[in-house]
C-alpha cells in the first residue's frame, strides 16, 4: 500500500505570524506536552522506587532529561510525520502542517534537544541511564515512526516499547543498572499501550484510513480490534500484579493493581460487547471505547502512583 511511502506536498501553505507567546506555545506543542505528563510520571516513579538514593538536584535533572528527551522524540516524530499529520483532522493544526514552524527548524530542534538530554543525563547521573534514554528516543523515532508506523498494524505493539522505557531510565539514573523490577515496570507500560491506543483508534480510524496509516481497525476491522484490546488487557491485568508477585510491592499495591486490572477488564469487555453493525462498527458512537481510553490514562497514573506510595510510605 502507499502507506509505506512518504506523501509529498501535503503541507498546508498558510503560515501565520502569531504573537511571541503563540510562537513559544508552538515550540512547546512540538514536544507533545500532554502525552509527556504520563511518560514523565512513570519515569519519576521508576526513579523514586529504585533502591539507593540520588541527590534531589540530580534526581530533578534526570526527570528533566527524560522530559526533554521524550519531547525531542515527539518533535522528531512530528517532523517526519508532517505529511500524514496534514491529512488527519486531529493533527492538521499542529505547528508544522499548519505552516507555523518550518520542518528543518523542527528537525534541528529535535536533534539538539535529544542530544542535549542524553548528554546531560550521562553527566548528571550515569551513562546507563543516558544509554536507555538515547535508545528510547531512537526507538520512537526510527523503529516506530520511520519503520513500523506506515508498514504494519503491529506498529504500536512493537514501537510502543519506546514509551515503556521511562521507568527503566528513572531507575537506572539512581542505581546505574537495570535489574528485574524496572523491566517489570517496562512490561506493564508495554502491555498497556495497545489497549490504550486501540481504544482511541476505534473512533479515530477515519483519520488513519485517510492518511494511509495501517492501524489495526483500518486493516483488520473494528471487531478484531475490540478482541485484541481484551487480549492485551488480560496480559496487562496480570502484569500489573508482577511487582507484588516478585516481592517488590506489598499487599496494598496488590489490592490497587487487582482493582484497576478488574476495572480495565470490565471496560474492555464492554468495548467488545458494544452494539455493533455487521462490520464491527459501533452503533453508539464508540461510547464504551471512549470510556476504555479514558480509563487507560487513569489506570497507569493510579497504578504507578500506588507503587510509589507503597514503596515510599508503607514499606
Ligand atoms: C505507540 C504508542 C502510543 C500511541 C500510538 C499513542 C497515541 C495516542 C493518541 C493518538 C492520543 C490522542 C491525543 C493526542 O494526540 O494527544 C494519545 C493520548 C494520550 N496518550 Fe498515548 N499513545 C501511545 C503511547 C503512550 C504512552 C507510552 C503514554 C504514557 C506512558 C501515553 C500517554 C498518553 C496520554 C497522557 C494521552 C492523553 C493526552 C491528552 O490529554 O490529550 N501514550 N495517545
Ligand atoms: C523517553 C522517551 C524518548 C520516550 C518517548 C516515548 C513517547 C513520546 C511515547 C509516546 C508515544 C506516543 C505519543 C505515540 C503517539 O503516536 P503517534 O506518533 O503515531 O501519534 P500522533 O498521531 O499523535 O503523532
Amino acid at each position: 500500500m502507499s502507506g509505506t511511502t512518504r506523501l509529498e506536498g501535503a503541507q498546508a501553505p498558510f503560515a501565520t505570524s502569531g504573537s511571541h507567546l503563540s510562537e513559544v506555545s508552538d515550540w512547546i506543542a512540538l514536544l507533545k506536552p500532554r502525552v509527556l505528563t504520563l511518560v514523565v510520571f512513570t519515569g519519576l516513579v521508576g526513579l523514586l522506587v529504585a533502591p539507593g538514593s540520588i541527590h534531589p538536584v540530580l534526581g530533578l535533572t534526570a526527570v528533566l532529561c527524560i522530559t526533554i528527551g521524550a519531547g525531542a522524540a515527539g518533535a522528531l516524530n512530528m517532523w517526519y510525520d508532517r505529511d500524514i499529520d496534514a491529512l488527519m483532522r486531529r493533527t492538521a493544526r499542529r505547528p508544522i502542517p499548519a505552516g507555523r514552524i518550518a520542518p528543518d527548524a523542527a528537525l534541528g530542534f529535535g536533534i539538539v534537544l535529544g542530544t542535549a538530554s542524553v548528554g546531560l543525563m550521562g553527566l548528571a547521573t550515569n551513562w546507563v541511564a543516558a544509554f536507555w534514554l538515547a535508545a528510547s528516543i531512537l526507538f520512537y523515532v526510527l523503529v516506530y515512526t520511520v519503520w513500523l508506523k506506515r508498514r504494519t498494524c503491529q506498529n504500536i505493539v512493537i514501537g510502543g516499547a519506546a514509551g515503556a522505557f521511562p521507568p527503566v531510565i528513572g531507575w537506572a539514573a539512581v542505581t546505574g543498572d537495570t535489574t528485574l523490577v524496572p523491566w517489570l515496570l517496562f512490561t506493564i507500560v508495554f502491555a498497556w499501550t495497545p489497549p490504550h491506543f486501540w481504544a482511541l483508534s476505534l473512533w479515530a480510524h477515519g483519520d488513519y484510513a485517510r492518511a494511509g496509516v495501517p492501524m489495526l481497525p483500518v486493516v483488520a476491522g473494528a471487531r478484531e480490534t475490540r478482541r485484541q484490546i481484551l487480549i492485551y488487557t488480560v496480559v496487562l491485568a496480570v502484569s500489573g500484579l508482577l511487582p507484588w508477585a516478585v516481592g517488590f510491592a506489598g499487599p496494598a499495591y496488590a489490592a490497587v493493581a487487582a482493582l484497576l486490572g478488574g476495572g480495565f477488564l470490565y471496560h474492555a469487555i464492554r468495548t467488545l460487547r458494544e452494539a455493533q453493525d455487521e462490520e464491527g462498527r459501533s452503533l453508539v458512537q464508540d461510547a464504551a471505547a471512549r470510556k476504555t481510553f479514558a480509563f487507560s490514562l487513569m489506570y497507569l497514573f493510579i497504578l504507578f502512583g500506588a507503587l510509589a506510595l507503597d514503596r515510599l510510605v508503607l514499606a
